[in-house]
């Protein structure tokens, strides 16, 4: 829909204030800074920078950001009393545009247990408190704290003598997240309605996240006419939080095709700030939180993955690139299908007719039924041990069972196939890999002299393919074979087996060709 400037919604952050009550140790001058130019570059209107009068370390932060960032209204919290509203005058002193914002509660549990203040003492602390802070500011933004759990009329007969104070922004919190939208939303319809003088001030609200619900009452209170939307990137706030900047930016600018109101918010750089936030207030991000979870463009299902790489929109109604995130991904699993198989392949350089598929896609299930995620080094290895089976190979892997002792001692039990026939050897030995070379050198009769054996691993992690790689003398022959699996007795049995199948196509193996005739158990001493 086109901008007007009727629907221009104010982005206010109050990462640095109220996000930073979420921590468990304040924030020091240094990341305050750090942070306040991270979140400044998203293109918010206003930052709360922090509560001056809290401490002498937190006043100087909030003075040296002011003085430093350029570009947003730079705003601070004080309570509404003279000696707060000082502190923050004084601490704004240097910003280009400074903002006041004063507070105080208008619920009826606010004002008889912590206040212990009728309304109307309260409304004359406030009006005092916006007098005052007129004294260094135009600028001036009061919230009746509690506001979701005041009554209308009082509510209504607060916000009326702040303005007529001089406050210019009125905020509406609800300070502990007890709203549901239609309800907030009737708060704001009525105070539009019902306080004379709200045209003189700009309409904000300041939403927690206690039942999950801070972004949706936001924008049911936009809906109803607020253009200023308190938030906190990533969410962070007291207790549960508050409303994520990054959601609701996005759902305006997602959803502009129909929803009329706009912000500044400069999308590109969302992705970004939120990892910073994440990182400095050590806090880290859930893997499902909306637009900047690690899975909000991940697609796991061969059905979602297939149909995002033919058309991208069917299961994203909005690109990673539009936060600033590289790309989308594709996490590969055994609910993948061949699609994305043959296109990842395709990324990693491999052309058709360097793999077939659907002999790499079904070790690729088995091996992705093992390791849960499968990743490119595994799909390489994959197609790399395709590429050492060639469809005449004479000898395969029928079975393989180990068994070692604590003690030391191991057993194999190997069954090797040849053209349809098997052969079954059992041994004995020093440990697995041992023990399933006697076995296999039992059924095929013939020395074959180990030179080398070396065990890598192809990536990272405990599950990671094993890659065995030996050098045998076969009739005087150096043959090198390779087998890979995630059991490494397994990947040695193949790697001999690898050799056996390069030696009989390269030499004539006697005693090969005759021993499997028949199947045979024997168990060594
Ligand atoms: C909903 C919100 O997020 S509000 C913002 C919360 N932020 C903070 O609290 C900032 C960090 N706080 C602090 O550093 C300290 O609590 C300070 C400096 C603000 C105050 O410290 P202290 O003077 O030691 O008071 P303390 O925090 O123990 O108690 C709060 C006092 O402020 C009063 N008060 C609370 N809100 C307001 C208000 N909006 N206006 C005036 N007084 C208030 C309380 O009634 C209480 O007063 P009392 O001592 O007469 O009972
Ligand atoms: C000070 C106000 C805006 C506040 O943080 C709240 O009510 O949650």
């Amino acid at each position: 829909m086109t901008p007007t400037a009727d629907n221009r919604v104010w982005i206010f952050d109050t990462t640095l204030r109220d996000g930073e009550q979420a921590l468990r140790a304040s924030l020091s001058k240094k990341q305050k800074i750090q942070l306040a130019d991270a979140i400044s570059r998203l293109g918010v209107d206003v930052m709360e920078l922090g509560f001056p009068a809290s401490s002498p370390g937190d006043f100087s932060a909030v003075a040296e950001i002011a003085q430093t960032i350029k570009g947003p209204v730079m705003c601070g919290l004080a309570r509404a009393i003279p000696d707060d509203i000082r502190a923050c005058g004084e601490a704004l002193k240097g910003a280009e545009r400074a903002r006041i914002h004063t507070f105080i509660a208008s619920s009826p549990l606010h004002l008889q247990y912590k206040l212990r203040k009728s309304l109307q003492q309260a409304t004359e602390q406030a009006e005092a408190s916006i007098r005052l802070a007129r004294q260094y500011t135009d600028d001036v933004e009061f919230s009746c704290e509690d506001a979701g759990r005041t009554p209308i009329d009082d509510l209504c007969y607060m916000v009326e003598r702040a303005i007529a104070a001089g406050a210019t922004t009125i905020n509406i919190p609800d300070t502990v997240g007890y709203t549901v939208p239609t309800e907030f939303a009737h708060i704001i319809t009525a105070l539009k309605e019902r306080v004379n003088n709200i045209d003189q001030a700009r309409l904000s609200v300041h939403c927690h996240n206690d039942l999950g619900l801070a972004v949706a009452n936001s924008l049911a209170a936009i809906e109803a006419g607020a253009r200023q939307v308190e938030c906190t990137v990533n969410g962070i706030g007291e207790r549960a939080g508050n409303c994520a900047l990054e959601e609701i930016a996005m759902i305006l600018n997602t959803r502009a095709d129909t929803l009329p109101w706009h912000t500044g918010i400069q999308g590109h750089e969302i992705y970004r700030t939120s990892q910073v936030v994440s990182q400095v207030c050590n806090m880290p991000i859930q893997a499902n939180k909306a637009i900047v979870g690690s899975n909000a463009f991940a697609h796991s299902s061969g059905i979602h993955q297939d149909g995002v790489l033919k058309a991208q929109n069917t299961y994203e109604i909005m690109r990673p690139e539009s936060i600033g995130m590289r790309a989308n991904c594709f996490n590969l699993t055994s609910r993948s299908g061949k699609h994305v198989i043959k296109h990842r392949l395709h990324e990693l350089g491999y052309r058709d007719q360097d793999y077939d598929l659907n002999e790499v896609y079904s070790s690729f299930l088995e091996l992705a039924d093992k390791k849960g995620q499968v990743f490119d080094y595994d799909l390489e290895a994959l197609v790399f041990a395709q590429s050492l089976q060639a469809q005449d190979d004479p000898y395969s892997l029928a079975e393989l069972t180990t068994q070692t002792d604590t003690d030391g001692k191991a057993s194999a039990t190997v069954k090797l196939g040849c053209h349809g026939r098997l052969a079954t050897q059992t041994r004995e030995g020093n440990g697995p890999v041992d023990a399933a070379y006697d076995a296999l050198q039992a059924i095929i009769e013939q020395p074959i002299s180990l030179e080398s054996y070396q065990l890598s691993a192809k990536g990272c992690g405990a599950d990671a393919l094993g890659q065995v790689d030996i050098t045998a003398n076969f009739d005087g022959q150096h043959i090198h074979g390779v087998g890979l699996d995630t059991d490494i007795v397994k990947a040695s049995v193949q790697a001999y087996i690898h050799v056996l199948n390069t030696a009989a196509r390269a030499i004539q193996v006697r005693a090969l060709k005759t021993d499997l005739q028949t199947e045979s158990k024997e168990k060594a001493s």
